[in-house]
């Protein structure tokens, strides 16, 4: 692998921008079949934008969220982080990158946490990777527990903290080396409504201080409502995506076009239909006449 990898400027204040190009992954079974989950996921993201992954169960985001975060890497096709293409980087360079540049919150605190540490011991474990130059340029371990309502937690040991505590905790040390992406896979499934909505506004106000890109995955409504872009995995690959409250599908390899959820029982697999370019920015879809009939 090249040497020329210069992580370290990744890592300047601020988002970064993420590009997926044809991005696909299998996994192999211990059967020995293969599982497509990804397959062919073309995605922008500009830096400093915040954005949350929806879809149905086994639609491909928690896979897609390794891959941003350098926790896997795609079977086919390109990732980028700026300008760096974080899926042809040596395991040298990506622990780099993981460990000072990107942070994934896996799903449930508890992945992300030493239980029997403290809060204080959690935050120094997620920081060991950084220079003693790099300790210098992020926030005081003090004033990220306070940020989080953990001051008063500061010794505490994880196991004996509630649920929302420890989703805090998880996303301080989350931050804790002053990530350029942050990825958090469900941060608030399992939580109250008040701690999901305290932890939903602690990653929104990390943004708004930082200025850090950020991916969320979520089922919940309420979470999605918060972030201005929100992007719906459909069977492996982005299926539509929504902007400040206006929902778009979006023209995929080949030209090909996801319909609509609710429509999608109403037009079947195999259903003939006949695109007209009405205008230069407007296409009609139709059944042929008679082929409503003719559908079960
Ligand atoms: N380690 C694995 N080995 C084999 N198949 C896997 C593995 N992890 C995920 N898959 C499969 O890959 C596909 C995508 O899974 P993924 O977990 O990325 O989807 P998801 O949208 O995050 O689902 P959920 O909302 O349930 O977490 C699914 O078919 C899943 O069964």
């Amino acid at each position: 692998m090249s040497e020329a990898y210069d992580v370290g400027e990744l890592g300047r204040p601020g988002g970064v921008a993420v590009r997926c190009q044809g991005v696909v992954h299998l996994y192999r079974t211990f059967e020995g079949h293969d599982v497509v989950a990804l397959q062919g996921v073309d995605l922008s993201i500009e830096p400093g934008e915040r954005v949350a992954f929806l879809g149905p169960s086994g639609s491909g985001k928690s896979t897609l969220l390794t891959l941003l975060g350098g926790i896997q890497k795609p079977s086919a096709g390109r990732i980028f982080l700026g300008d760096e293409e974080i899926s042809r980087m040596g395991e040298r360079f990506l622990s780099r990158v993981r460990a000072r540049r990107v942070s994934t919150m896996l799903q449930g605190s508890t992945r992300n946490l030493l239980p029997y540490a403290t809060a204080r011991q959690n935050i120094a474990f997620a920081r060991l990777a950084l220079s003693s130059s790099e300790r210098k340029e992020v926030l005081d371990e003090r004033d990220l527990l306070a940020k989080v309502g953990l001051e008063e937690t500061a010794d505490q040991v994880v196991s004996t903290m509630s649920g929302g505590q420890r989703q805090r905790l998880a996303l301080a040390c989350a931050v804790s080396t002053g990530p350029q992406l942050l990825l958090a896979d469900e941060p608030t499934s399992q939580l109250s409504h008040e701690d999901r909505d305290h932890v939903i506004g602690l990653i929104h106000d990390l943004g708004d201080d930082l200025g850090t890109t950020i991916v969320v995955v979520t089922h919940q409504p309420e979470v999605a409502a918060t972030f201005p872009r929100t992007v719906t995995m459909k069977g492996g690959r982005v299926g539509s995506e929504g902007r400040d409250g206006a929902e778009y599908v979006v023209i995929g390899a080949e030209g090909v076009v996801h319909l609509p959820t609710h429509l999608a029982a109403e037009w079947p697999p195999g259903t003939l239909v006949r695109i007209e370019p009405e205008q230069v920015d407007r296409l009609v879809v139709s059944r042929p006449r008679g082929e409503e009939e003719g559908l079960a």
